[in-house]
């Protein structure tokens, strides 16, 4: 069993440790007030696009829209696309600047997913590209349906976690955790709502 345990769990976070990864939860950081506000916002105001990728020699749509803001210079690699980050809106500061104390870590940057429903998802991946250094601090906050995160351990996929991550849940990616685990967001017939999950990043310039 790859779950060494949750190694703090203080009412309000947990924390899980997974072989040569860490993960700390957090599922109700944003009240549901606040959580309703900013997923109705986000949804609105977002410059949301489909974007797509080459796979072997076609263009295949990402099953999701997707978005991506931050500091000017954070340009940013990504399965063969390079995203220019849009302005920071007054929304992503307030999420970035509640975020930040529990981090540990600046984020002059957000990959904003937003999965309209079950039958859209994110396959399996690391972010562990260059840019982002060694050992990354990812934050990860989640609004809308609860979708299940999964992980498997790179080198054995049959070691594997998943956590359902809710309506107002903030869950930080730390350690090791991308250069051993990679995560995803399966599809799902067992939901129709849509649900946005906001990934604040430190992209080194
Ligand atoms: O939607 C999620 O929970 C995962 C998003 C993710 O892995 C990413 O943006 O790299
Ligand atoms: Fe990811």
């Amino acid at each position: 069993m790859n779950v060494q345990g949750s190694f703090f769990d203080d009412g309000e976070a947990t924390g899980i440790s997974l072989l040569n990864g860490e993960l700390a939860y957090y599922p109700q950081f944003f009240s549901l007030a606040e959580s309703n506000e900013l997923m109705q916002i986000l949804s609105e105001k977002i410059a949301w696009k489909q974007e797509s990728m080459k796979m072997y020699g076609k263009e295949v749509l990402f099953p999701r829209l997707m978005a991506w803001y931050g500091d000017s210079a954070s340009a940013y690699g990504f399965s063969g696309n390079t995203f220019s980050p849009q302005a920071w809106t007054p929304e992503l500061l307030q999420i970035r600047d509640r975020i930040t104390p529990v981090s540990g870590q600046v984020f002059n940057s957000v990959l904003l997913n937003f999965y309209r429903n079950g039958n859209d998802s994110m396959g399996w991946h690391a972010d562990d590209e260059s840019e982002l250094g060694p050992q990354p601090v990812i934050a990860s906050v989640n609004f809308g349906a609860t979708r299940r995160f999964q992980l498997r351990y790179k080198k054995d996929h049959l070691q594997k976690y998943e956590l359902p991550l809710q309506h107002g849940s903030l869950l930080m990616m730390k350690g090791t955790l991308q250069e051993y685990w990679e995560h995803q967001v399966p599809k799902t017939k067992k939901v129709s709502d849509g649900r946005i999950n906001l990934t604040f990043r430190f992209i080194h310039p």
